[in-house]
């Protein structure tokens, strides 16, 4: 089931979720939440030995996403004049704001795109919408307020768009889970932004 802008509202106000900071009035929709451009993006690039490319996979033994993005890519900080995301090209981003959905609170989320941007050919995420319950949660640290969400963001649209810090990028859903489930997210993604990313 997914949360109406009231439903949302009363789980910010007992705690059941956080959303820092909390997205201005204008960010809210009906069942959705817009959330915004941080200013820190990845160009990934393929590694090289010796010189030559290398293919990378995430099927192989000590893989982890991270290192991935630590080895091979570029990190871009946006200035207030932004940064024009090329058109066939791919970035990873993160969200301004971060989330915590603690997993006993039975609730789920997802984040997908703005038509407005789909409609210029611009994508959010690549399959991956799915914020798992407990997601930027850490047991033992109240403080914690969460973690940015990531976003795969691909310009498949026939035009070079301009990318600025804080715009409106993605809508969150909330959805509520059916049964308290027995595993906490405690993934890597958990304590994982942007600011992680450099070396
Ligand atoms: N576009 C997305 C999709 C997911 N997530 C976060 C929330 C999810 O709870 C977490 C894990 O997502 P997946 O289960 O889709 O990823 P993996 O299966 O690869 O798991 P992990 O990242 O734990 O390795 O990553 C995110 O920040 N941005």
């Amino acid at each position: 089931m997914i949360l109406s802008d009231r439903e949302i509202r009363a789980a910010l106000d007992r705690d059941a979720m956080k959303i820092t900071p909390l997205p201005q009035a204008s960010a809210w929709s009906s069942t959705a939440i817009d959330l915004t451009l941080d200013r820190e993006l990845v160009r990934l690039k393929a590694p090289l030995i010796a010189g030559v490319p290398t293919p990378v996979s995430p099927a192989e033994s000590g893989y982890r996403f991270d290192l991935l993005i630590r080895e091979s890519g570029e990190q871009i900080t946006m200035s207030s004049s932004g940064h024009v995301f090329e058109s066939g090209s791919f970035l990873l981003a993160w969200t301004t704001e971060k989330l915590q959905l603690p997993h006993r609170s039975r609730l789920a989320a997802r984040v997908e795109g703005k038509s407005s941007l789909a409609r210029l050919g611009i994508g959010v995420h690549v399959t991956a919408p799915t914020i798992h319950a407990g997601f930027g949660f850490k047991q033992g640290d109240p403080g914690y307020v969460g973690s940015p969400l990531q976003l795969e963001m691909w310009n498949c649209g026939p035009l070079d768009i301009k990318l600025l810090p804080g715009m409106p990028i993605c809508q969150l859903i909330v959805e509520l889970v059916d049964g308290t489930p027995e595993k906490g997210y405690d993934g890597r993604f958990s304590i994982q932004g942007p600011r992680q990313v450099q070396a």
